[in-house]
């Protein structure tokens, strides 16, 4: 079992109380330190924890995230980034499969309060998930109950510092804002007790939507190709609820996008191809005829996306070489439209056109080699890799 801690309260005080778990349990536990290098200071909490832990006898690795890109939002960068580091550390530790986050309830409460300000709907606001499993790796967040100044008692008990980290006073960020806000609900009754049950509440009705969605996936959609081709009729007859949460799911589940596409933007989409059309939406094109919706990879979302034989392409499609062959120096990309042009045979496949220019094709070169999809195999085979799952079964968050 392994602890992260970052060095702040919270996961110094689960450092702890895991570490007399553990004790009691006979079970080995651990702790690991990821250093973003966002910060002059991080590198002297890294050691900080690390020798907190060499006081209690607690194995510490420092993880370095050195940042490739410099796009996108900084701080999901450095979070997606520190579980992808401590997801291969685990996978390097004999015997280690659980790793331990220190969220709080006051961090359920604030992070409520400031979805409600977003206008978020059930799965926005239900509580974060405490046990779960992704990168191979289960997830637990044992502290979801306990409020954070309690966490802070037991350190002041037992004489051990933490770190402070000073964007916690900075009334620039939401949740600090949040914090303050809370402070002013009191006296409403409006606590972090309140939200924290609210929230899961919420987690319990989330779980039966997407119970209900998942049953409703199995009759109403089918994969074909890596695309998703809903029933129109069917669809239509769904809760309007259970309708979008398919339609998001579909987008996110082709796409690979972490985040569901935004309510109105879904309402839009949908209102425009009442009565068929085309429409883009998070990487994907949706095209309506009047008995299907199929929700298919967008062309120019894959256009300038390459890989080496063998890794997979898109974040889901394997592609096998012929046997007894390697397929070295060979690059998947998509086909476009000249790979289609050299596959007299496309309209066999019964595939629209446009899914056919985002699929997955063999190139040495600009010289196509295969196009397993359009009906040019030459022993090439594309199939789903597990990255994204089975598309029922990944509908339901746990
Ligand atoms: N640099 C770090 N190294 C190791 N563990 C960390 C680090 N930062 C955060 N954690 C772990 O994540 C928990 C939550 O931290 P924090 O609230 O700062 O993260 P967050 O990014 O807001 O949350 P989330 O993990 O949900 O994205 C901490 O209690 C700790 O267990």
């Amino acid at each position: 079992m392994i602890v992260a801690v970052s060095g702040g309260g919270d996961s110094m005080a689960l450092l702890h109380l895991a570490r007399d778990w553990g004790q009691g349990a006979g079970v080995a536990v651990e702790a690991v330190t990821v250093d973003h290098g966002l910060r002059p200071e991080a590198a002297d909490e890294a050691r900080m924890v690390a020798g907190v832990c060499d006081g209690l006898g607690v194995r510490h690795d420092t993880l370095q995230w050195r940042r490739e890109s410099g796009g996108g939002n900084l701080q999901s960068a450095a979070r997606a980034a520190r579980y992808d580091l401590i997801a291969a550390h685990v996978g390097t530790r004999p015997g280690a499969c659980i790793v331990l986050l220190g969220h709080t309830a006051d961090d359920v409460a604030e992070t409520f309060l400031m979805r409600l300000a977003r206008g978020s709907g059930v799965d926005g606001l239900a509580r974060m998930r405490g046990d779960w499993t992704d990168r191979g790796v289960r997830w637990l967040r044992p502290l979801l109950d306990v409020r954070r100044e309690a966490l802070r008692d037991v350190l002041r008990e037992r004489g051990v510092g933490w770190v402070e980290d000073p964007s916690n006073e900075d009334e620039r960020f939401d949740r600090v804002k949040a914090r303050g806000a809370l402070e002013a609900l009191a006296p409403l009754g409006l606590g972090v007790e309140r939200l924290t049950t609210t929230a899961a509440q919420q987690a319990v009705a989330r779980e039966a939507l997407e119970h209900w969605a998942a049953e409703a996936a199995a009759r109403v959609a089918r994969v074909e190709a890596g695309d998703v081709v809903f029933d129109q009729g069917a669809l239509d007859a769904l809760p309007d609820e259970t309708r979008d949460r398919l339609l998001a799911h579909a987008i996110m589940w082709v796409s690979g996008a972490t985040y569901r596409p935004r309510h109105d933007a879904l309402t839009a989409v949908q209102a425009g191809l009442r009565g068929g059309g085309r429409a883009t939406l998070g990487g994907c094109l949706l095209s309506a005829r009047s008995d299907q919706l199929r929700v298919a990879r967008e062309p120019g979302a894959v256009a300038t996306l390459t890989a080496p034989l063998g890794t997979a392409w898109d974040g889901r499609w394997q592609i096998r070489p012929p046997e007894g062959t390697t397929g070295e120096g060979l690059t998947v990309r998509a086909l476009g439209e000249a790979g289609l042009s050299a596959c007299p045979d496309w309209r066999d496949s019964g595939l629209p056109r446009t899914s056919l220019l985002a699929s997955p094709a063999v190139f040495s070169g600009d010289t196509l080699i295969a196009a397993p999809l359009a009906g040019v195999s030459e022993g090439y085979s594309a199939e789903l890799g597990p990255q994204r799952g089975d598309f029922v079964a990944a509908l339901l968050s746990r």
